[in-house]
């Protein structure tokens, strides 16, 4: 009997459909191993898989397409090799790459039925979101944190998009809680990974997401005399190497700058002060302890036990950086950074974050714990994955019928009456920036059209846009009606390069919705920039309450309207690669590596955004 004989029983017609079917699934983690054998075996003829990392020991308890010889591979090349033996006739097409770059653009978007994202980072869910948008493919959202797990189904014009809601801001801890006065393990969990790791073997402080730098009038003079504490250490890192650098290094961050703390009385009024750790003291009881002792990652280790730790996984960094800087040329200067795999990294947050909380009387934590919550992790569960996984194609059946009316936002909850739950789809939000928005092509010959050939030919005499728009890119604006000295600028020295999308503001009394221009460069044309069909753009519909201001696809937000030169806009136009201006960037803006969030009601676990 044939394998798919029940398949073609249950699935009926929409079997041939699936079996026609070319589908992308973007991300091959713990929903994407998943998802990729229910694909296989719910028939899906062609299945093209992207993922741009490779196989990690922590992957395989719930990736269970990988095993121990596969690690350091490819996971999109490993699971198509494993995976293809669960349905040998069927193509699958594996991309070890990362879905933003430019090869992947909204044709090849558009070639697909459907689109599957398994990914792990609001960015790249953005990007896939806007794509599909922009090419017109029905994309099934989905991510797991624990035991809750989400689906949602997006289709242009029928339901929300990804970005028609807000997303919750990951948190930032304020500076002074973290250097000053930490009251939970995880504030000296972070003071360890973001701040004093970097400060010894990575990229400064001032560069870090994770604090909250703002200064009010109660803070100011604290948060300048942390900046000196900081070039302080800064300094003694330059002693890296010689015998007095562990001395050294304890004595300032776990001896003098405590002591400056306690000497703050009006800061310890209501709180336990500090109380200093004293090396020389402390070192007779180490005799006994060996460096080992950093293998029981489940105990919680004592005080000598955490000197020992710090000690030596001290020496193994500054070992470690001293080679990657005698092996660098003159040009680039290595930095190691925080990796939760990266035993050594571990070993030092651990030790260092333990230190650090002793001195604070706060709890100290086992080296698992650590990986936890420093790792930003809350446990992956294989169970959750493969039931998201498999709420995905069942949407998708849907998605296949064109049914919309009954496709769903499914919700895996723990705490809920019910294990599973799901709501109808919204309608898109008429105010979302991203998805209600007309698309239209542009061919346009980069380094021959100019940015006034754009506005006057192209937006004004063809589509009819007025006096009062504005144009903005992934970099910025490079129009509006009080920023005219781009206008000669050919198209290229803007930024504007093949698939980039251009997005049209209007800003007339009854302004149309945004126009979002995706380029397209030919391989020769007459005229330098031609829109094929002239796109039909409706109005905005009036909002009953003041509209909120339009954010930007790259999370930067309109400047007000004064009169300004092409330098004071968002973008610097720099040799090839105009850098935006580090100016307006938007709160919601997901693009964080490492977000952050304290959620209070489960014991001060550290949950990812919305993963
Ligand atoms: N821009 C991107 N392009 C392609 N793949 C991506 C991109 N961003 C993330 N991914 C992939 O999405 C997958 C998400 O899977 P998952 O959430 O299980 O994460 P993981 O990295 O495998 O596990 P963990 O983070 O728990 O160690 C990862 O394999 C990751 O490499
Ligand atoms: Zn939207």
């Amino acid at each position: 009997m044939p394998r798919d004989t029940y398949l073609k029983r249950s699935l009926g017609t929409l079997a041939n459909r699936i079996k026609e079917s070319r589908v992308l699934l973007v991300g091959a983690g713990g929903i994407g191993c998943e998802l990729l054998k229910n694909l296989l075996l719910t028939g899906f003829g062609e299945i093209h898989l992207i993922d741009l990392d490779t196989i990690d020991l922590s992957n395989l308890n719930r990736q269970f397409l990988f095993r121990h010889e596969h690690i350091k591979k490819s996971k999109a090349l490993v699971a198509k090799e494993v995976a293809q033996k669960f349905q040998p006739g069927a193509k699958i097409e594996a991309y070890h790459a990362n879905i933003k770059d430019s090869q992947f653009d909204v044709d090849w978007f558009a070639s697909f039925n459907v689109v599957f994202n398994a990914l792990d980072n609001l960015d790249a869910r953005r990007h896939v979101n806007k794509m599909c948008l922009a090419a017109d493919v029905p994309l099934i959202e989905s991510g797991t944190t624990g035991f809750n797990g989400q689906v949602q189904v997006i289709k242009k014009n029928k339901t929300e998009c990804y970005d028609c809601n807000s997303k919750e801001v990951p948190k930032s801890f304020p500076v002074c809680t973290i250097r000053s006065t930490p009251s939970q393990p995880i504030h000296c969990i972070v003071w360890a990974k973001s701040y004093l790791l970097p400060e010894l073997f990575g990229t400064s402080e001032t560069d870090s997401e994770e604090f909250d730098y703002s200064a009010d009038a109660d803070n100011a003079q604290e948060i300048a005399e942390l900046q000196k504490e900081a070039r302080a250490l800064q300094e003694i890192r330059n002693s890296m190497g010689s015998t007095e650098f562990t001395q050294k290094v304890f004595d300032k961050v776990f001896k003098d700058d405590i002591n400056r703390l306690r000497g703050m009385e009006d800061m310890w009024k209501s709180r336990k002060p500090p109380e200093p750790l004293d090396l020389q003291k402390l070192e007779e009881a180490l005799e006994s302890i060996e460096p080992t002792v950093s293998s029981k990652d489940q105990e919680v280790w004592s005080l000598s036990q955490n000197l020992v730790v710090f000690k030596d996984s001290l020496d193994r960094l500054s070992k470690r950086l001293k080679i990657l800087q005698d092996s660098a040329d003159g040009n680039s200067s290595p930095i190691l950074t925080f990796d939760k795999d990266d035993v050594d990294t571990l070993d030092f947050v651990t030790a260092s974050a333990n230190l650090r909380a002793t001195i604070f009387d706060i709890e100290r934590k086992s080296k698992f714990d650590t990986k936890q919550m420093a790792g930003n992790i809350i446990p992956a569960i294989a169970t959750t994955n493969a039931m998201t996984a498999g709420l995905c194609v069942l949407q998708s059946l849907k998605v296949l019928k064109d049914d919309y009316p009954h496709a769903k936002m499914v919700f895996l909850e723990r705490s809920g009456a019910r294990a599973i739950n799901s709501d109808s789809l919204n309608p898109p939000n008429p105010n979302c920036p991203i998805c209600s928005v007309t698309h239209a092509k542009i061919k346009i010959d980069l380094e021959r059209a100019t940015l006034n050939e754009l506005v006057e030919d192209i937006l004004r005499q063809q589509i009819g846009y007025g006096e009062e728009f504005s144009i903005n890119t992934e970099l910025g604006t490079i129009y509006d009606p009080d920023l005219e000295d781009n206008l000669p600028k050919k198209l290229s020295e803007l930024g504007i390069k093949a698939s980039s999308f251009i997005t049209v503001v209007d800003e007339d009394d009854q302004p149309r919705v945004n126009l979002q221009l995706v380029v397209v460069t030919p391989e020769s044309q007459e005229q330098a920039i031609v829109l094929d069909n002239i796109p039909e753009i409706p109005r905005k519909p009036r909002a009953p309450t003041p509209a909120p201001e339009v954010e930007q696809p790259n999370g930067t937000s309109n400047l007000g309207k004064r009169k300004r030169d092409a330098d004071e806009t968002d973008i610097e136009i720099n040799g090839d690669h105009p850098t935006k201006r580090v100016a307006n960037v938007s709160s919601t803006d997901g693009d964080k590596s490492n977000p952050i969030n304290l959620d209070e009601s489960v014991g001060g676990a550290i949950l990812i955004d919305d993963d």
